[in-house]
């Protein structure tokens, strides 16, 4: 089985003289076709696990995916990631050439970027949007939009920073659809962040909970919801589980 992401005891600092211990010793190991949900109380690292997945944020202690063979897999080398945020990062030109200009960054010459750029913008549904403005498209579709640009670039592992957050409930499941569909193509991989724990349910098999910087629980979906193993896990994990804490 393909190892993703194989961390031993990584510690994350940042800010000014990088003071702020953001993760503390997470030891984590992510195989191929996993669908992982990463939770926790507001400032837990859930951003910065994510971050330093996708490698915008330098560790500052421990080990990052040294290969592994045998028994455990291999950590395979050079793979594509997409990271979407909260907020997508749009260009200032419309739907379509936001998507013909990443496959352009990516190497692709300017004119063999229409044809995967009008296929990745109908399988968001966005066609009708092909020339407008992404500016000003809707939350909803703006988002649908970043799928679409990063699902171009056809990636094994997608790392999504709370992609539904800022989203009213139809746009919510309109991107937990194209969640499901993404996560659901072969051998891809699906880390997420969520404060929504019924999404965390419908879509993660896996949970990751985060607590000050540490991953203090690392269980099958079923049975981390559990409260018994929550009661155990910490006494904040099972308030932040029954909405008691943000
Ligand atoms: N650029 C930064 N400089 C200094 N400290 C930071 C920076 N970014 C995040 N932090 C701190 O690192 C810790 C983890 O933050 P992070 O954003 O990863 O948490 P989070 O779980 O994603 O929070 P939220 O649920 O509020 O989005 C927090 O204490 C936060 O204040």
């Amino acid at each position: 089985m393909t190892v993703v992401f194989d961390w031993q005891g990584v510690d994350v600092r940042l800010g000014g003289r990088a003071q702020v211990q953001a993760l503390q010793g997470v030891t984590l190991r992510i195989h191929a076709g996993e669908r992982v949900a990463v939770i926790g109380p507001n400032g837990s690292g859930k951003s910065t696990l994510l971050r330093a997945l996708h490698r915008l944020v330098p560790v500052a202690a421990g080990r990052v995916e040294a290969a592994s063979r045998g028994q455990a897999g291999v950590v395979e080398a050079g793979r594509r990631q997409a990271m979407l945020f909260q907020r997508p990062f749009l260009l200032r030109c419309s739907a379509l050439n936001n998507i013909r200009l990443g496959l352009w960054l990516a190497g692709l010459p300017w004119r063999a970027t229409r044809q995967p750029a009008w296929a990745a913008l109908e399988r968001v549904g966005l066609q009708a949007w092909a020339d407008r403005s992404a500016r000003a498209l809707s939350g909803g579709q703006q988002q649908r939009l970043a799928f679409a640009r990063a699902w171009a670039l056809r990636p094994q592992v997608w790392l999504l920073d709370e992609p539904t957050a800022s989203l009213d409930p139809h746009a919510k499941r309109e991107i937990e659809q194209l969640m499901a569909v993404f996560a659901s193509e072969p051998g891809a991989t699906l880390v997420f962040a969520s404060h929504n724990l019924g999404q965390v349910k419908r879509l993660a098999q896996r949970v990751l909970y985060l607590e000050g910087g540490r991953l203090l629980a690392d269980l099958p979906v079923e049975r981390f919801f559990d409260e018994a193993i929550l009661a155990q896990t910490s006494p904040q994990a099972l308030a932040f589980v029954r909405g008691e804490v943000g």
